[in-house]
């Protein structure tokens, strides 16, 4: 593929003569000779001071936003949008992509719904995957990832894999650093969804306007012309995200109690799981979703509209949502003991935790137990919220650590107990979940939120192995 090729599109023209492009990348230290260095702009450098690296290394072109100071001996290629040019290129270095791509946003519910359309589509005959914060899923398995939203780069390249496995039919999810710093702009979704919204990660973004603004781009600038978006009615904030969809043409699928494409008339727990009857385009439905909390019906019912609006029949998509597994660590119940149930949950945020502890309440004949924390290096301004809404909604409440990272531990623990009146502090996390199942009773809920899936703490800069799930079921097994 040509520079020319490349850059199609991002106002940029180079001089014609410039050699094949072997690759791109991102970060000067991974520049093979032949690729075509991407200078970005980042929170701690700009790319562009690490051209001569890229350039020792073999880079026979750079694109950037910015000029580099002297020469650099390759041609630097200047374009308006940096991010969004190495997206785009990301999509044609790595192509053929998979044909059907849908995204899901939202605060909460993204990595939920992204593994329902999966099963979904699973469900109906069709080879799918699933990217988000668990990695690459695919029938096969799990091929961990770090981010979210990877980096385009990343991002296409798992897409052309999946591509090559004969899978066409890819959600993903897109978060909302994703969306702002444009590593989902070589896609075009089919389909699109918005769960709900509410306050994460402002320490990047800076207020909520601005949070919003990121999660709209999927709507306003990443969905194909007229394609569907589904749209979580029930929330609060779903407004702004109806009307993007109507302003761009789409046809408008809502979903929820005050949906009209699926409207939810009645959940009913059914043991741990729930009794749903929705209404869909005139028909009443009825099935057993297996799965614990009422958030969990909104995030099977915006897949099952995803998966429907991508060509699966709906004789399919709702006996599917009985067969749906709850993605790992999203309100997982890991063991009964002593007549109490534990469950590990990924509420890490205010909203999050106020949902998980609603959802356990009715299973609570005795008492409903927390052991959470507050991961270090994010948006403080939720420590003192989870705090608040733990006390509020549990009887008993321990704050331990989450991954405090390069913070002091001890000052985490001490913004969340200064909104948790009555609380304990066991910063060992260990010790938090031993202590806590230990004083387990009969008809008692324990939930350990924050981590969910993950299998380590991070102290400082150094990733311990941890799991809470492996921790519950030592201490309830010993
Ligand atoms: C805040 C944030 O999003 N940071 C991302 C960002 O880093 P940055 O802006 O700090 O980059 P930087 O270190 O200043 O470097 C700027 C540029 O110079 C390049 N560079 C740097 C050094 C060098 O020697 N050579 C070089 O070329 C870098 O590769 C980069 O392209 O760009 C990097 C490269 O793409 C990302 O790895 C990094 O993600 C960090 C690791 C991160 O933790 N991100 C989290 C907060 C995140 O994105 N989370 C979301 C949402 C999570 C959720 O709620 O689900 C996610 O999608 O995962
Ligand atoms: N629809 C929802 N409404 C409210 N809370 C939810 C919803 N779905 C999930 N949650 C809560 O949020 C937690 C994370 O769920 P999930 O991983 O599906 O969301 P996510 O948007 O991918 O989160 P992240 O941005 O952290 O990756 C769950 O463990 C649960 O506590
Ligand atoms: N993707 C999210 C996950 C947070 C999980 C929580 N355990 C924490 O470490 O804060 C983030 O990086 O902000
Ligand atoms: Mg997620």
């Amino acid at each position: 593929m040509s520079v020319t090729q490349l850059l199609e599109g991002s106002g940029a023209r180079p001089k014609k003569g410039l050699a094949t492009v072997f690759g791109i990348h991102s970060d000067s230290r991974a520049i093979e000779p032949g690729d075509v260095f991407f200078a970005l702009p980042g929170l701690n450098t700009h790319g562009i001071e690490h051209i001569d690296e890229a350039v020792k290394r073999g880079a026979l072109a750079v694109v950037s936003d910015r000029d580099p100071v002297g020469d650099p001996g390759v041609p630097v290629i200047k374009v308006a949008d940096v991010r969004a040019a190495y997206a785009r290129a990301a999509s044609r270095i790595f192509d053929p992509q998979p044909e059907i791509i849908v995204a899901v946003t939202g605060t909460n519910g993204k990595t939920s719904v992204a593994s329902f359309t999966r099963q979904i589509w699973e469900y109906a005959g069709i080879a799918a995957g699933s990217i988000g914060t668990l990695g690459v899923e695919t029938r096969r398995g799990l091929r961990e990832g770090s981010l979210t939203t990877p980096d385009s780069r990343a991002l296409h390249q798992n897409l052309r894999a999946l591509k090559a496995q004969g899978i066409n039919h890819v959600a993903l999810e897109a978060s909302s650093h994703g969306l702002e710093q444009r590593r989902l702009d070589g896609c075009y979704f089919e389909a699109v969804a918005f769960t709900n919204l509410n306050r994460d990660h402002l320490d990047y973004h800076g207020d909520m306007d601005a949070y919003r603004n990121a999660k709209l781009r999927l709507f306003t600038d990443l969905l194909v012309d007229s394609g569907p978006a589904v749209v979580n009615v029930d929330d609060p904030e779903h407004e702004p995200f109806m009307f993007a969809a109507l302003s761009r043409g789409s046809t408008l699928l809502t979903v929820g109690r005050e949906g009209a494409y699926i409207e939810i008339l009645s959940i009913e727990p059914e043991g741990y799981g729930q009794r749903v009857t929705v209404r869909h385009i005139g028909e009443k439905l009825s099935f057993l979703l297996p799965l614990t909390g009422e958030f969990q019906v909104s995030n099977a019912l915006i897949a099952a509209a995803l998966a429907m609006s991508t060509g699966v029949d709906k004789k399919d998509a709702f006996p599917a949502l009985e067969q749906l597994k709850g993605a790992k660590g999203r309100l997982e119940l890991v063991g009964e003991h002593k007549g109490a149930a534990v469950f590990v949950d990924y509420s890490h945020k205010p909203a999050a935790l106020e949902h998980a502890l609603m959802s356990l309440r009715p299973y609570a004949k005795g008492k409903l137990r927390v052991v959470f924390g507050a991961g270090g290096d994010r948006d403080k301004g939720k420590r003192p919220m989870m705090g608040e809404v733990a006390a509020r909604l549990a009887d008993d409440v321990i704050v331990t650590d989450d991954n405090p990272r390069t913070e002091d531990a001890g000052t985490i623990r001490g913004e969340i107990l200064a909104a948790a009146k009555g609380a304990r502090e066991i910063g060992d996390r260990r010790k938090a979940i031993e202590t806590a199942v230990g004083e387990l009773k009969n008809g008692d809920v324990l939930l350990i939120a924050g981590k969910g899936h993950e299998d380590y703490q991070i102290i400082g800069t150094t990733k311990h192995h941890f799991s809470d799930h492996e921790v519950v079921v030592e201490t309830i097994g010993g």
